[in-house]
């Protein structure tokens, strides 16, 4: 992947019949992960599939787990969890709680459909030191909205009251 940091993940592929992680295209930040199951999910059901792979991620690093957009757009297909956080300790198979929101179709995946993306990133831990008093900030304690919602640029733009 030009450009970009490469670090090596040890990878176990525990169902050689499924496709290995792989990145679609030079630059991409997620690889794509396959499903091992053929499975259909009903509107509104959520599925825990899996990948048929296992990693070493290396201390420092994390896998996580993405939603597809063209599966999301098109059908509906998104991850509860999303995005699911694969520890660097973790050696299990990685797994995919797919949901479909769509409200009529059921989705139905066959197994090798790559289903979710895995982007791997560093982070850290953080050592929580206890304080009485958090220094202070420009935000301070706005949030959940404060800078506006849907509505702020649709009333900054309203002509309608222009041509009442
Ligand atoms: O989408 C995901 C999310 C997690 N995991 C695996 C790897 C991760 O290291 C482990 C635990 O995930 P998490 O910490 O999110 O779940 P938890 O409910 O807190 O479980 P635990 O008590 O085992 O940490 O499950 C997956 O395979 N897929
Ligand atoms: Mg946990």
């Amino acid at each position: 992947m030009s450009g970009s940091e490469i670090v090596d993940v040890a990878l176990l592929r525990l169902d050689p019949g499924v496709p290995a992680p792989q990145y679609a295209r030079d630059g991409d930040a997620g690889a794509d992960l396959a499903t091992t199951e053929n499975v259909e999910i009903a509107p509104g059901e959520r599925v825990l599939v899996g990948t048929g792979v296992a990693l070493a991620l290396p201390a420092g690093w994390v896998g996580l787990v993405h939603p597809r957009s063209g599966l999301a757009a098109r059908h509906g297909l998104t991850i509860v969890n999303a995005p699911g956080t694969v520890d660097s300790g973790y050696r299990g198979e990685i797994k995919v709680c797919l949901l479909n929101t769509d409200p009529r179709h059921t989705i139905a995946l066959r197994r090798g459909d790559l289903i979710a993306q895995l982007v791997v990133q560093r982070v850290a831990q953080a050592r929580f030191v206890e304080v009485q008093r958090l220094p202070s900030s420009e935000r301070g304690d706005a949030g959940h909205g404060s800078t506006g919602g849907i509505d702020a640029w649709r009333s900054a733009t309203d002509t309608t009251k222009e041509q009442a």
